[in-house]
């Protein structure tokens, strides 16, 4: 698109469509102005413009019908949404179906040019973040800690780039492992609470006697074993972020205190009398269906409402194109450098492999496999060979059938059950993290090459876990020593037992399940999610 562009403005008040057309023609843009839906349809079809700044709303029809009639009639002009004060969400809607980006009533002349300078130049609306990582293999993708340019993420920056800088709560879905903390912590980077802190709190993890303090604190002898006063995370991200995660797994009761401290900004302490008023932006997420929630009765409704002024759907990895070797290449060299190999790439097998892969964990997925292959193997480069299970295993369907790469044989080193062809735990990445850290990893391949393979199970415990997956160990660090090779089980199946018999436990509740396993709903989510990839 060329730097002077032909830019239509649709705007039914003339004396505004005025001052926008003389902001741009100072630029040197060749500017005309249409006042109604129909004309700036006619516009599109005849004779499109580069940039088309549209006020969404006209006299004769929703704005976001032009949007639409555009994505079919004139797919390459740009349109630059304008919308009221107040309606941020309705210009996320926007950009949803196609706008480029949007300006919120009342705008400078230089955010209006500025906007239009960027849209004419194709790039993301998206500034530059101040702290861009440059260890990233293409600083130029990479923003903030979030690597990838594909589509799909330049809509989620330009989101994030237009939702910061308000005080709007911003809900965020996506499944796990997406990078739902890594966006929240991105809109409170780019924020003006940046110099305050951004304090993430879990609600799956923490159990739910123990949340309401979490959040609002406690004063001494509030309960058993509060021997002092303790202030909570809403203290605590005064003047900052609050980003409650997982938000589906809160108690409803905690709910109902929450929307009164989101609508007031007050709130007392667990056993206080007093209180307590701060400034805090919210931020919520969760892997769930929020909507379902509301319906099944486990989230309340007019918390929901609350909470989702602006929308963002993190996409899964398999929807970012390229994305997928940036952070792949990406997580090699970090892991390369923490453990002391020598990689430097991946074979184009292992890189059409990946690029094919479902990802069914997403980017929590993809750093358990680089780990793992970092972890057992040595070389520069990264052959189809190395790469574990389910990735190699082609239990992916379709998405791995074409038959043009074939599954490398199970890995030699490390299996779980000596001469068989069974499931190889050291393939597994889930069971990866599940069991050890690296250095234990190391250890466990060690002893297994020496003949000492029966006590591989034992070695997991208190090993030094990866995220956030601690998963109960117990039913193998506890009796595995003492078990014989006849009666060792694939510790998936051990582990998929155990989850399995919690739940039912639970009456079929996965946050109980979860809670009583000592761990986050979202692992035990993830984990059925990829038993399910696996056909388990
Ligand atoms: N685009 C990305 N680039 C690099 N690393 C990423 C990216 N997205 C996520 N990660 C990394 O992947 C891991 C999982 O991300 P994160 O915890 O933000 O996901 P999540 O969606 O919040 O997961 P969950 O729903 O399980 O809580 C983190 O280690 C994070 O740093």
């Amino acid at each position: 698109m060329p730097e002077q562009a032909r830019i239509v403005i649709v705007e039914d008040t003339l004396s505004l469509a005025r001052v926008y057309q003389d902001y741009l023609r100072a630029d040197g843009h060749v500017v005309d102005h249409v006042v109604s839906g129909t004309n700036a349809i006619e516009r599109l079809r005849h004779d499109p413009p580069d940039v088309l700044v549209l006020d969404l709303i006209l006299p004769d029809m929703d704005g976001r019908e032009v949007l639409r009639a555009a994505a079919q009639i004139a797919p390459d002009c740009k349109i630059v949404v304008i919308t009221a004060h107040g309606s941020i969400n309705v210009a996320v809607e926007a950009m949803r179906e196609g706008a480029w980006d949007f300006l919120l009533k009342p705008f400078t002349a230089d955010k209006l040019r500025d906007t239009v300078t960027k849209a004419i130049k194709g790039a993301p609306a998206l500034q530059t973040a101040p702290d861009i990582d440059l260890e990233s293999p293409d600083a130029d993708e990479m923003y903030f800690d979030i690597i990838g340019g594909s589509e799909n993420m330049r809509d989620i920056y330009r989101i994030i780039e237009n939702a910061a800088p308000s005080r709007a709560t911003v809900f965020i879905t996506g499944e796990s492992g997406t990078g739902k903390e890594l966006a929240a912590e991105a809109i409170h980077r780019r924020s003006e609470r940046a110099k305050d802190p951004f304090i993430p709190l879990n609600c799956g993890a923490i159990p739910k006697d123990l949340m309401e303090s979490e959040i609002f604190g406690h004063v001494k002898g509030a309960f058993t074993g509060a021997v002092s006063d303790r202030e909570g995370a809403a203290h605590r991200a005064d003047g900052g972020t609050l980003f409650l995660d997982e938000i589906c797994e809160m108690d409803l009761d905690l709910q109902t205190k929450l929307l009164r401290f989101i609508q007031t900004g007050s709130f007392q302490k667990v056993g206080g009398s007093s209180i307590e008023k701060v400034d805090v932006r919210f931020v919520c997420a969760t892997n769930r269906d929020p909507l379902e929630e509301v319906r099944s009765g486990r989230f309340r409704e007019d918390l929901y409402y609350r909470l989702h002024v602006i929308p963002l759907h993190m996409p899964p990895l398999r929807d970012r194109d390229n994305d997928i070797l940036q952070i792949a290449n990406f997580y090699l060299q970090r892991f390369t450098r923490e453990e002391g190999r020598d990689f430097e790439r991946f074979s184009p097998e292992v890189s059409a492999l990946f690029a094919r892969y479902s990802w069914p964990g997403n980017i929590r997925q993809l750093q358990n496999i680089i780990r793992n292959i970092v972890v057992l193997n040595n070389g520069t480069e990264v052959a189809l060979s190395m790469v574990p299970r389910p990735v190699n295993s082609g239990t992916d369907g379709d998405q791995f059938g074409s038959g043009t790469i074939e599954a490398p044989p199970p890995h030699p080193v490390v299996s779980n059950e000596p001469g068989g062809p069974g499931r190889h735990w050291a393939g597994d990445p889930e069971a990866l993290a599940f069991l050890a850290g690296a250095r234990q990893m190391r250890k466990v391949v060690e002893n297994h090459n020496s003949g000492r393979s029966n006590q591989l199970l034992g070695a997991g415990a208190g090993g030094n876990f990866g995220d956030e997956d601690q998963t109960a160990l117990s039913p193998l660090a506890s009796g595995s020593g003492r078990l014989g090779f006849g009666e060792i089980r694939p510790l998936w199946q051990v582990e998929k037992q155990a989850i399995e018999e919690a739940i039912e436990r639970c009456g079929g509740s996965i946050p109980r399940a979860a809670d009583a396993l000592g761990v986050s709903p979202s692992t035990i989510y993830r984990k059925k999610q990829s038993w399910e990839e696996s056909g388990l």
